[in-house]
This record gives structure tokens, sequence and C-alpha cells, in this order.
């Protein structure tokens, strides 16, 4: 399969510390690929280079194989890479169905000069929005809640509505930052069939950093292992699990990453 994501001999230096050392990885297109690693190992800081946080130290960073190292999140939100769970502080007082309907790109209504001139097209462009957000929250199973403002619902809520707002835009690849962290497990069920239904069905690629092992098991393949800045292993979890080197990364209790 093609590759979407390629981190090319990418490094971070904060200070005296080498958050991330000499990475090189890859991510396919359509697949749903796991990040894992023990504490401070780096996957924060790769993830913050990939999805334009911050630029490397060195290194390249290629989407869809252009040079994008450096780019800026909303400059890399343009060619189809979208950074998720991290809700909008702004978008807390409005409803679930209105933040699904604040989303889309290029809608036409966002531009002056269309909303003056072609009226009707706008119009017409917002019942669209409205029947698709209808449609998504549907689909994230938050009908219920769909005029609540978003700061009331609870942290898992809060994640299908992120994972609805991704189904509004339609990118090509999401980042995911802990799906199972603060979510109770009804709802973790909710979240990752949706995850699943995303990428099975509109063919979207997850490249996601998760601690719940068994998540990971069950959603992503392969799982790559970072350890110290840089990857140790990658494969199928069933591999990962019991390799002995990921094992004494974990439990070994060796210093995860060393001041250069
Ligand atoms: N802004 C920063 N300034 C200084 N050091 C940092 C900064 N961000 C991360 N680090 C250091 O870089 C190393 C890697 O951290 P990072 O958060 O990327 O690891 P992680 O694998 O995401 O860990 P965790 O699973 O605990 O979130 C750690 O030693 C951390 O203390």
């Amino acid at each position: 399969m093609p590759t979407i994501i390629d981190v090319q001999d990418v490094s971070k230096r904060f200070g005296n510390v080498l958050a991330v050392d000499h990475c090189s990885l890859s991510v396919e297109k359509g697949s749903i690929t796991g990040l894992i690693g023990p504490n401070g190992a780096g996957k924060t800081t790769l993830f913050n280079m990939v999805a334009g946080a911050f630029p490397p130290s060195s290194g390249r960073i290629l989407l869809d194989g252009e040079d994008v190292t450096g780019l800026k999140a909303h400059e890399l939100f343009g060619r189809g890479l979208l950074r998720t769970f991290q809700i909008a502080q702004d978008f807390s007082n409005m409803t679930a169905i209105e933040n699904l309907m604040m989303v889309p790109a290029g809608q036409a209504g966002e531009n002056l000069f269309s909303a003056c001139f072609r009226r009707g097209a706008v119009l017409r462009e917002e019942a669209e929005v409205r029947r698709r957000a209808e449609e998504v929250i549907d689909v994230i199973r938050l009908e219920h809640v769909k005029n609540e403002r978003a700061g009331n619902l609870s942290g898992g809520q809060k994640k299908l509505l992120e994972l609805g707002r991704v189904m509004m835009t339609k990118p090509r690849v999401v980042l995911l930052d802990e799906i199972a962290a603060g979510v109770n497990r009804t709802l973790l069920n909710d979240l990752a069939a949706v995850v699943q239904r995303l990428n099975r069905e509109e063919g979207l690629t997850f490249f996601v950093i998760e601690h719940d092992m068994d998540l990971i098991a069950r959603l992503c393949d392969p799982v790559i292992v970072m350890a110290a800045g840089s990857v140790m292993m990658q494969g199928p979890m069933s591999q990962i699990r019991n390799d002995p080197e990921v094992i004494e990364a974990y439990f070994g209790g060796s210093p995860a990453v060393e001041a250069h």
C-alpha cells in the first residue's frame, strides 16, 4: 500500500533532551496505525511535529510524497491532515449539532464574496451541511444530546463529537491522541466502532497514540513501538505483545530518554 505519512530521520531537541532521535517511520494509506511506547518515549513530540505544532530540529516529513516539514497545523489541514482530540474551547458554548455545522472546509458561506453574490448557492449549501450534520450525529450516536452545549458533554461524548467533526471535514489522514483516556467502556466501544467505520467505509487513514493495549490490539495494524526517541519495532500487535525487547522497554526500568 502507498505511504501517506513518511517521517524521515527526524529529531527534536529540547535543551539537552533529545526527545525524538533520528526517527524514521511511515504510515500506509488506508491503515489504522498505532504508536505505542513507554512514558517519555517521544510519541507526543513526534505527533506534534507531524501535526504541525512545531518543526523538527532536523529531518523531513512527507505527506503523500510532498515535503511538509515545518508547515503549520492549518496548512496541513488544507492538505487533508487533521489532529484530534483537542476540542476547540471556542465551540463549547455551541450545541453538538452546531459544532458539526461549523466544520465543513470550503463551505461557500465562509467566503464573503460568495455570500454576497451567490446567496442562493450558500443557502443550498447550508441546507446540505445541516442534512449531513443530522446524518453524522446519528452515526456518532449523539442524537439524544444534539441540542446540548458541547461544553456540557462528558469526556467520551466530546470525543465522539470530535469524530463527528472529522466526518464533516472528510480529511484523508487523522491523528488521534489517546482515544481511551477518560472514556467509559460503553462510549469507548462506540468510539472504536466509529473509527473503524470511517476507516473502512470512507477510506480514512488513522495514526493513533494509545496507552490502552486492548484497544490498540482491536483497532490497529500495524503497531509501531517507540522507545528512547526512535522506532524499536513495528508489526501486528500479536507479535509485539510477546516481544522480549518490547516487554523490557515497558517494564525493564531502562531510562526512556537519555540526555545527549
Ligand atoms: N516542551 C518540552 N520541553 C522540554 N522537554 C520536553 C518537552 N516536551 C517533551 N519533552 C521531553 O521529551 C521526552 C519525550 O516526551 P514525550 O511527551 O514526547 O513522550 P511520550 O512518549 O509522549 O510520553 P507519554 O506517554 O508519557 O505521553 C520526555 O523526556 C519529555 O520530558
